[in-house]
């Protein structure tokens, strides 16, 4: 229900476990919107369980609320389901480097909003946990036994977080036990681990891929929780996209239902972007980067020949945002077509009627193709599933420019001369760039700090900036995809001139869509959120 505190002294508190805050009504120990679930009765610590336990199937949400329609997303934490656990000073303080910082420490009650742009009147709506070290620990740094795996494709960045994550808890945290996972969740029962130490990961993050291998599929949950729970480990560091997130999530639970002292730790990774919640994905920005030689010399092939047509074909299997910001960055790029905003090739306001005036206008033209632009348009989709369960896509790119070369030639009788270029798997297998390298250092010690402070079950991620710590299901349930109605994707259309293939009643139906899916969000949250006590 909705809040009847004062305003002037607020009864809500955040209970941060892992600071010192004793457990008053105005320090509230637990958030009561949830009711706690049955615990075990003996509560594991690594140890196999033989028996049953009594913990519930799935953990329930973590909400609470406050006054002006302030909603806190809180993360899962160890005590939720192992009461009682000590804590340790955390090794920080004595940390020659750390130890200098003024109020090194994050803020029990710190928190970060979700949408910062808000109205006079609005509520305040939806918070993450800040992400950042706690005074306590809940382990002691000879007894971490971590592990790292990486899952699903390719990414820049992915050597960088790992090679964060073991320097952070080596030096940050004095962790020595830190083994890598090989070859995704399947190397968990199926291949070797690899001990990780600074000297062995120096280097990695000069190189593109990921030292420790990554697949799909193979995510059997029992036995990826039986190899952790028989190598001891508490503390599993997921870096993975969607896919891998919604596989930690599981692993997550398992863990707590088995009443096991392991915290599970993901760290997003997508390069398309389609990752929702946090501000973008590391590796999105080297990826753009990359793509702009593609762009450049689809360009420089267009404008030296006749009727030339440099074609690009990039990833974004569902979200066009590398090619949306590559086009925009590139300012050489005519038309940019995602899955994101339908189009048609025949006709007045088509494709082809777009691109038949560029021709005669400059003489030549460059087209920024996502991956999955258009499949609607082939006449047959591929009903094929990669092993993970994504939909495996046609090549629309060849696709569309042997169209394009057909529709000239045959139908228009004009001579034209397309390249089409593949980058798609160059731009993620290369090493990331500065900024990425910095963003990847951030986000694994966002990981390790929520870890040692006991809390599990969590992405880390920057939210309008500030890093959080965000639970699983915000990241799973949904994508982040280009808003075409939006905009940015306006000063894309503005910045190629593209047409929008869109005619002035679809957008408003968009529009209106998108306003009722939204005052639906904000009714849920209204409705399912109660008071904190
Ligand atoms: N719903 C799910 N439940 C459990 N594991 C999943 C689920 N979806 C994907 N996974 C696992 O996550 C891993 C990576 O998923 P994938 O979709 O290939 O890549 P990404 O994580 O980049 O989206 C795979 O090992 C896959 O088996
Ligand atoms: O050929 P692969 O490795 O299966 O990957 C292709 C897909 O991987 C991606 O690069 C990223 O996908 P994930 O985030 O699921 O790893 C997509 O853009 C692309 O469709
Ligand atoms: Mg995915």
């Amino acid at each position: 229900m909705a809040s009847s505190a004062s305003i002037s002294r607020p009864r809500f508190r955040c209970f941060d476990p892992s600071n010192s805050y004793p457990a008053t009504p105005d320090h509230p120990r637990h958030f009561s919107a949830s009711p706690p679930t049955s615990r075990p009765s003996t509560p594991r610590v690594n140890g196999r369980s033989s028996g049953s336990m009594a913990i519930s199937d799935n953990s329930e949400p973590k909400i609470a609320t406050g006054p002006g329609g302030y909603v806190l997303e809180d993360v899962p934490h160890l005590v939720d389901y192992i009461p009682d656990l000590p804590t340790y000073p955390n090794p920080l303080q004595d940390n020659p480097s750390y130890s200098v910082v003024k109020q090194y420490f994050v803020n029990a009650d710190d928190t970060v909003a979700q949408k910062i742009v808000v109205h006079k009147d609005s509520p305040r709506g939806t918070h993450f946990r800040r992400s950042g070290p706690r005074q306590k620990v809940y382990f002691e740094s000879n007894d971490v036994h971590a592990c790292i795996v990486t899952c699903g494709g390719l990414c820049p960045g992915l050597n960088t977080v790992i090679r964060e994550i073991v320097c952070g808890l080596y030096h940050m945290y004095g962790v020595r036990r830190i083994l890598g996972i090989e070859g995704g969740y399947r190397g968990f029962y199926a291949r070797n681990t690899i001990p990780l130490t600074p000297k062995v990961v120096n280097d990695i993050h000069k190189r593109g891929g990921t030292i420790l291998g990554t697949s799909r599929g193979g995510h059997v949950t029992s036995k990826i929780v039986d190899s952790i729970q028989d190598r001891g480990i508490n503390q599993v560091y997921v870096i993975g996209g969607d896919g891998t997130q919604k596989g930690a999530s599981v692993i997550f639970e398992e863990i707590r239902r088995r009443g096991l002292k392991v915290v599970v730790a993901g760290i997003p990774k997508t390069i398309d972007n389609d990752i929702p919640v946090i501000d973008r994905s590391f590796g999105f920005d080297t990826a753009v980067e990359e793509a702009q030689r593609a762009i450049n010399a689809a360009h420089v092939e267009a404008e030296s020949v006749e009727n030339g047509i440099g074609f690009v074909k990039l990833m974004g299997r569902y979200s066009g945002f590398i090619a949306m910001y590559a086009t925009l960055a590139s300012r050489d790029v005519d038309c940019c077509l995602i899955p994101e905003s339908p189009f048609y090739l025949e006709g007045p306001g088509g494709l082809y009627e777009y691109i038949e005036r560029r021709l005669k206008e400059d003489g030549h033209l460059v087209i920024v193709m996502a991956e999955g632009a258009g499949q609607e348009l082939l006449a047959e989709s591929m009903n094929q599933q990669d092993a993970s369960g994504n939909k495996l896509l046609q090549d629309v790119g060849l696709w569309l420019s042997q169209n394009i070369r057909d529709h000239f030639s045959k139908q228009r009788n004009m001579a034209i001369n397309l390249k089409y270029i593949d980058p798609t798997y160059m731009i993620r297998a290369i090493p990331s760039n500065a900024s990425d390298n910095v963003y990847c250092t951030l986000l694994a010690h966002s990981a390790i700090h929520g870890a040692m402070a006991g809390y599990t079950g969590f992405t880390v991620g920057p939210v309008n900036g500030r890093h959080a710590y965000i639970p699983f299901r915000w990241v799973t349930e949904g994508q982040n995809k280009v808003v075409i109605t939006d905009r940015m994707w306006a000063r894309l259309l503005s910045s190629t001139n593209q047409p929008s293939f869109l005619d002035l009643k679809e957008v408003e139906a968009m529009k209106k869509d998108e306003k009722e899916e939204e005052t639906k969000a904000q009714l849920t949250v209204g409705e399912n959120h109660t008071e904190a006590t």
